[in-house]
């Protein structure tokens, strides 16, 4: 692949505009896709995402549109930040113009609503025969837009997919890592989710330090059992894409996920707290199809099954702790199937 690429993102959210942005910074065309004609049309104008991240200007290089087929066409890679909700009626939609042999990367994190596929496996039923990537890491759309260091994991079965993904992302101040666990990343990616609203949730509550480094710990634990039981590497689980990524978003209010969880610890009703964020948060929907598929094959995941009585099974939160802290005390061993 040349120097200087066509790339389309499509999502016209912060995520999808934050890549966008370092793709154009490093010199490559890019066409970020939302589908919101006016909204499109502002953000091309005014040079800048009001609508999801307001004060980052657009660099020059980006094209915003909402013509998809104009977008992905002639382009050698299309990341897609659409929620996971929606994630394949727009790949769906784009696949018939999408370029032969293109590279195809899903920057979303969650399961498809409705059964128990991620976006890698969206993508290769979408598109046959396509070359995937999934990105997954610490990464807030805030932070990369103000230029934090930051660093990311991009996961595919081929070798070079992962070396151009690096290629067309690395900057100063974003490091990519790849990987070959493509469903280990993606779970991590989407698990992390489920434990940032348990602790938006302690937070609200009062919990203290104590607290907080329990439930993260634990959390980890829950994740690696669970990889190990569906076939990941749990080491997956301990690099950027799991802990990283978990210790970030259980750790700040930047988190639209932690905000779902603080208000609802707050008292806030579910529906409402997630109107309030006005943005996704994946989290919700994976706690369900995780508490699902965990009950079926027996994996043993307290924290799992605590945020599923609180939120959806109307269980009170004092009531819910006691059951936890009761539980039988088994080893501190990180992804034990025992444990
Ligand atoms: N924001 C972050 O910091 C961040 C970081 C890494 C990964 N992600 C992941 O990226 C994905 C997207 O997140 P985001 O932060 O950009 O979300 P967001 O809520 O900021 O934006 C979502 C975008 O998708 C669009 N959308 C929704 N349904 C659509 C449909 N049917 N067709 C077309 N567009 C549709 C919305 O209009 C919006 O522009 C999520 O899975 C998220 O977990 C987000
Ligand atoms: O705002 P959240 O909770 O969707 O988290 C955003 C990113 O996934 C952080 O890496």
């Amino acid at each position: 692949m040349t120097q200087k690429n066509t790339i389309a993102v499509l999502g016209g959210g912060s995520f999808g505009t934050a890549i966008a942005n370092i793709i154009a910074g490093n010199g490559h065309d890019t066409r970020q896709w939302m589908r919101n004609a006016d909204k499109a049309a502002k953000c091309q104008e005014a040079r800048e995402n009001s609508f999801y991240l307001p004060g980052v200007p657009l660099h020059e290089n980006v094209q915003v549109t909402s013509d998809l087929q104009a977008a992905v066409q002639d382009c050698e890679i299309v990341f897609v930040a659409i929620p996971s909700s929606s994630f394949r009626e727009v790949v769906r939609l784009s696949a018939p113009s999408l370029q032969e042999n293109c590279i195809l990367v899903s920057t979303t994190k969650g399961i498809e609503p409705g059964g128990f596929k991620f976006m890698s496996n969206v993508l290769h039923e979408e598109v046959p025969g396509a070359r995937v990537g999934v990105l997954s890491g610490p990464n807030f759309a805030k932070e990369i837009v103000a230029n934090h260091y930051t660093a990311t994991v991009v996961a595919s079965e081929q070798e070079d997919v992962c070396r151009t993904i690096q290629q067309v992302l690395h900057s100063d101040t974003f490091r990519v890592y790849s990987s070959e666990d493509v469903f280990g990343v993606e779970l991590a990616g989407s698990l992390k989710n489920i434990y940032a609203i348990v602790t938006g949730m302690a937070a609200a509550i009062g919990v203290g330090q104590n607290t907080n480094s329990l439930l993260i710990t634990r959390s980890l634990a829950e994740m690696m059992r669970f990889a190990d039981a569906l076939g990941a590497d749990p080491m997956s689980l301990i690099g950027l894409a799991g802990v990283g990524d978990l210790i970030l978003t259980c750790s700040s209010d930047l988190s639209r996920n932690y905000r779902v969880g603080y208000m609802v610890g707050q008292g806030k009703p579910l529906e409402q707290a997630i109107a309030d964020i006005g943005q996704v948060a994946e989290g919700v929907n994976t706690v369900k199809l995780i508490k699902h598929k965990a009950d079926e094959l027996g994996v043993y995941m307290p924290l799992v099954s605590a945020i599923h009585a609180i939120l959806f099974e109307k269980c009170p939160i004092p009531e819910v702790i006691k059951g936890l802290m009761s539980g039988a005390q088994t080893f501190d061993v990180a992804y034990s199937v025992k444990n």
